[in-house]
């Protein structure tokens, strides 16, 4: 029964989902949930240092600012106590059972779909289960929460994480907030000190203020950044990672460096191991700190580095900013802009470098990054210039790596070569077998091999590199050097071909625009290509008539035929037969199949079936 002070809430459903998972799924790594509350505490206290910027009656002013993680064997709890902001009722209700993080529902999903995933830290990392983790270890847990407004009350929570949680008055006096946790029968490590003690070392050590097991300070609550890099070991690099990034992987690595002019500022930048799971999440949190004269201003600062840099991660802090600057006023902030112009520039400079002296360093962060360096060439026009050299292609000419640069590709031209020219296709496997390539191999240019929407978007947009324009092979003007325009020429044909053609054109007029011979082609009958030029068909059904539309109208393509081909040939010897408009269909659909693609499946069993009687 709940008396009057005492009131009980049931947790959002979602949270409730997310709780049962916890419980019943995530066995291992259940050490993460002191992270996460140390983690909390030390966003608490960054709060209350902040606020009292600005906030002559903060309650409880003279607190040190710090965490203390209480150990009790005998009544088997751990208590982690923080002199922070601490929460209103109604900030308790809302954050601790209303409020779900945004990536909950993925990673619901995630756990449900794969189990085996539960085992994977790398993933709780990503997604964060934030305080919930709690209920891995305890079957009941208590907040108790004094804010630093004086007039607002202390106040509790309780809950055994089933499905419901208590609320209740408070005795409390002090400011902040103290979480303890009635541990389960077997997580008895968790109140031993010296493995809590070693956990903080582990994920916890860099945090920004003193953690506290009785009298001993356990952490090193030092500005890591601000030492000089000689002092500076590799594992305290990569220590500070883990706990300034919330990471659980190592980082791929890490760039530390520090300006005076024209601004003062000093960062350490951390590429993680890999890309985030959500790359199309445009929302995605970008992972930069800020912090002003060591005060702790914002996390995701998305003002410090251009959009397409959100995956790095770290420290940014600046003693030319004023301690008062907001969100608000952080993006109109000339410092800010130059810090991040200047962020900008080291770390392109320091990817170049390692681009030509360690290639396959290199390659390791295209593999996982390279989409955002694509996204900066489309985005940043000012930086194309820094960014071109960076980019990396697969090509007809290389086979495993892709570690063609628009450079080496233009060092590999053929005589009189006007064009950079590239395929689009939907796999590398897919992309080499296809009858685009027949005519590029067979006169040794190189084509460059690449397979997201994007890339075609890219390639299309850019300005010629070294007077190479960008040119798709699909594209209806090839623009070749003089010397093999010939080849391709539409060819002189017989009646019949030329009757053949008409034919097609009347047969597929719903499907097809142009129609042409041409030799290009080697061993396939036809392919499509693209008359107008510019993005190629996949693109350009996706950009103007999106999934749905492009079921109902098809945009229209452009067939080329082969003549010397023994189909083709064939075709135009039995234009009168009965079944020439089925075979005039089934040469559309080859053109599909050739491009990886099949189109109205349906039509084609219909097609085929009929020749397997
Ligand atoms: N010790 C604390 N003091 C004050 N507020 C807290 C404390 N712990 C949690 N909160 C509040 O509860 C919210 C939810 O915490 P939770 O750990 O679930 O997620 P989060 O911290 O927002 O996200 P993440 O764990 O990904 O950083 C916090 O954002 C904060 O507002």
């Amino acid at each position: 029964m709940s008396t009057a002070a005492e009131q009980q809430f049931e947790f959002k459903t979602e949270i409730k989902e997310l709780l049962h998972l916890i419980v019943h799924t995530l066995y291992t790594h259940k050490e993460i949930f002191l992270r996460e509350l140390l983690s909390n505490a030390s966003d608490a206290l960054s709060k209350v240092q902040f606020e009292a910027l600005t906030n002559d009656n903060l309650y409880d002013k003279d607190q040190p600012l710090e965490i203390k993680v209480t150990l009790d064997e005998e009544n088997k709890t751990l208590t982690v106590e923080d002199t922070g902001i601490g929460m209103s009722r109604d900030e308790l209700i809302k954050h601790i059972g209303t409020i779900a993080h945004s990536g909950t529902k993925r990673f619901i999903k995630e756990l449900k779909e794969n189990q085996e995933k539960a085992a994977n830290p790398e993933l709780i990392g990503q997604f964060g289960v934030g305080f919930y983790s709690v209920f891995m270890v305890a079957d009941k847990v208590t907040i108790d929460t004094k804010s630093f407004d004086a007039e607002t009350p202390a106040i509790k929570w309780e809950s055994d994480g089933l499905g419901s949680y208590t609320i209740l008055e408070s005795e409390r006096r002090k400011r902040g907030t103290a979480i303890t946790l009635h541990l389960k029968e077997e997580e008895n490590e968790f109140v031993q000190k010296f493995r809590v003690e070693s956990l903080i070392k582990q994920y916890s050590n860099f945090l920004p203020f003193p953690v506290l097991i009785g009298e001993d300070t356990i952490n090193t609550p030092e500005a890591l950044w601000r030492k000089s890099k000689s002092e500076i070991k590799e594992e305290e690099y990569k220590e500070f990672y883990k706990t300034a990034t919330n990471a659980w992987d190592e980082p791929m690595f890490w760039e530390h460096f520090t300006a005076d002019a024209p601004v003062q500022f000093t960062s350490v930048l951390y590429v993680p191991k890999s890309a985030p799971y959500e790359y199309y999440n445009q929302d995605l949190e970008h992972g930069l700190k800020l912090y002003v004269k060591r005060v702790f201003i914002q996390d995701d600062c998305k003002e410090l580095v251009p959009k397409f840099m959100r995956f790095l991660k770290g420290v940014v802090e600046s003693e030319d900013l004023p301690l008062n600057v907001s969100r608000e006023t952080i993006q109109s902030n000339a410092v800010i802009q130059k810090i991040n112009k200047i962020i900008t520039k080291k770390f392109l400079d320091a990817l170049t470098k390692m681009a030509e002296k360690e290639e396959e360093k290199y390659l390791e962060f295209w593999k996982q990054f390279g989409r955002y360096i694509k996204e900066g060439v489309h985005g940043e026009f000012n930086l194309r210039e820094k960014l071109l050299p960076l980019l990396r292609f697969h090509s007809t000419k290389q086979t495993e790596n892709p570690v063609v640069t628009l450079k080496s590709y233009a060092e590999h031209k053929v005589t009189d070569q006007k064009a950079i020219y590239y395929a689009v296709g939907e796999s590398l496997d897919q992309l080499r077998r296809s009858p685009h390539l027949e005519f590029f191999t067979r006169n040794d240019i190189e084509v460059l091999l690449v397979t997201e929407p994007m890339d075609d978007l890219i390639l299309n947009s850019l300005e010629p590199f070294e007077e190479l324009k960008f040119i798709n092979v699909e594209s209806g003007d090839l623009e070749l050097p003089e010397e093999l325009k010939k080849e391709i020429e539409e060819p002189e044909v017989p009646e019949t071909m030329t009757q053949l053609k008409d034919k097609v054109r009347e047969v597929l007029q719903d499907k097809i625009t142009n129609v042409r011979f041409s030799k290009a082609l080697t061993d396939s009958p036809c392919r499509f290509y693209n008359e107008q030029g510019g993005m190629s068909h996949n693109v350009r059904r996706m950009m103007f008539a999106g999934p749905s539309a492009m079921a109902a109208a098809p945009l229209k393509r452009d067939l080329e035929l082969n003549p010397e081909h023994q189909f083709v040939k064939a075709l135009s010897g039995r234009l009168e037969t009965e079944s020439i408009n089925d075979q005039i269909k089934l040469l559309y659909h080859m053109a599909s199949l050739l491009e990886g693609s099949v189109d109205d499946a349906q039509e084609l069993a219909s097609l085929v079936l009929p020749l397997l009687r």
